[in-house]
């Protein structure tokens, strides 16, 4: 368990300002879980405490293998989700216990679940999970399922962060993109002039991860040292960019279904010969550099400065990588700004949660493609 809280008790800033997020992303790590204090009247919406706990092995393993055709699925997906209740629970405790609140301090949980499927182009989009169980256990008001009434919409579902960016990253006059770095990577534009745009621009993490645990037997690459060590094959880099996801207009989002071990060793197998499992890791990691950096001139060619956040923040060798495709933008991490990299999208679920429970839409129609905005999430009362 990682815990911590602002060092001295707090008052909120108002009694209806508390929130908890919940996030379990793609890349399968483990649980994200933040307190938000987002007055009423207005202002920047702050980061109070934040705890987070892994996945035990089983169940990580079990979501796995359920992002893809199994048999029983029903069954296994059920247990599952109560197995990732338990956890969303322990983060609630620990947050509960490291701010010395009461369950009723705080008016809603956001629970984003755990996305297994996402096929928006069919109307539909998985996030598992037991959001009536949740509030059970918690006492505490569950918003669940943010994604299906923007899909309902004939939206993506995905991304939906960019509002909540806006909200702590804008800055007055100036063209900010804000790029997270999960599993997989979406970018919001935050134009001076105040449009938001954004969209998913592939694979972020979950591929190197998978290619790191493969041959190094860890879960991720630690700081990117072992990717750093690798040279770059720019044969097999030109045909990973020629999948046509990358040249796609928004609104598009991505996921497990579309960039997986499969998709990437049917582009190995045409290979001249094997490469090195090295170079095929700083490979990925340029993967995710470069269509990082190519959808963003295109879509802010101006940008002069980049907010990263996400797990891959940590990646030494992928922010040095971004950098380098992007020679004319200050790249730095959200901790600069105030919220810690890994505590970014929990604290957007928080604030879609507040969206809903105060009426209000938590999509933006210019990203997701939505018919309109829409009141997010379904409400499961203490
Ligand atoms: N110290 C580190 N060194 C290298 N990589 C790291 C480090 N810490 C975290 N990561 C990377 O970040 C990933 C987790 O990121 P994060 O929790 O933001 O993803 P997620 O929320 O699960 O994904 P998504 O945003 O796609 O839903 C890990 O799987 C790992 O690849
Ligand atoms: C379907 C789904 O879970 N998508 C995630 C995933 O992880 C990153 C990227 O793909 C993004 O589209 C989305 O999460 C972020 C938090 C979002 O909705 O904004």
């Amino acid at each position: 368990m990682r815990c911590s809280a602002t060092p001295d008790s707090f008052t909120p800033s108002d009694p209806a300002s508390l929130y908890i997020g919940l996030m379990s992303g793609t890349s399968l790590d483990g649980v994200d879980g933040v307190l938000l204090d987002s007055p009423l009247a207005g202002g920047t919406p702050q980061v109070r405490a934040h705890a987070a706990r892994p996945f035990p092995e089983g169940l990580r393993a079990e979501f796995l293998a359920l992002n893809t055709a199994g048999a029983d699925e029903l069954h296994r997906g059920a247990l599952a989700s109560l197995q990732l209740v338990e956890l969303y629970s322990a983060v609630v405790a620990d947050l509960l216990q490291s701010t010395g609140l009461k369950a009723s301090a705080v008016r809603a949980i956001g629970a984003h679940g755990q996305t297994v499927r996402h096929r928006p182009d069919l109307g539909y989009t998985v996030q598992l999970g037991a959001p009536a169980l949740l509030a059970e256990r918690c006492g505490i008001a569950v918003v669940a399922d943010f994604r299906s009434r923007d899909v309902a919409a004939g939206g993506q579902g995905a991304p939906l962060v960019p509002a909540f960016h806006r909200a702590v990253f804008a800055q007055p006059g100036a063209d900010v993109a804000v790029l997270n770095l999960g599993g997989f990577a979406n970018l919001s534009l935050l134009f001076a002039d105040g449009r938001t745009l954004g969209f998913d621009t592939g694979p972020g993490n979950a591929l190197l991860d998978h290619w790191a645990q493969r041959h190094i037997g860890q879960a991720f690459d630690e700081g990117g040292a072992w990717a750093a060590g690798g040279v770059v094959l720019p044969e097999l880099l030109r045909a990973l960019l020629a999948d046509p996801f990358f040249a796609r207009v928004a609104p598009k989002s991505t996921g497990r279904d579309d960039f997986h071990p499969a998709w990437l060793e049917r582009h190995l197998a045409r290979l001249p010969e094997p490469p090195a499992p090295q170079d095929v890791q700083a490979t990925l990691s340029a993967l995710t550099a470069s269509s990082v950096a190519q959808a963003l001139l295109r879509a802010m060619p101006q940008v002069a400065q980049l907010v990263i956040c996400g797990g891959g923040a940590r990646n030494a060798d992928s922010l040095r990588r971004l950098q380098a495709t992007l020679p004319g933008v200050a790249c730095q991490t959200s901790d600069a700004l105030g919220i810690p990299a890994d505590q970014v999208e929990a604290a957007a679920f928080a604030w879609l949660a507040r969206q809903t429970l105060l009426g209000l839409p938590g999509n933006l129609p210019a990203v997701t493609g939505a018919a309109g905005p829409r009141i997010l999430g379904a409400i499961y009362p203490a």
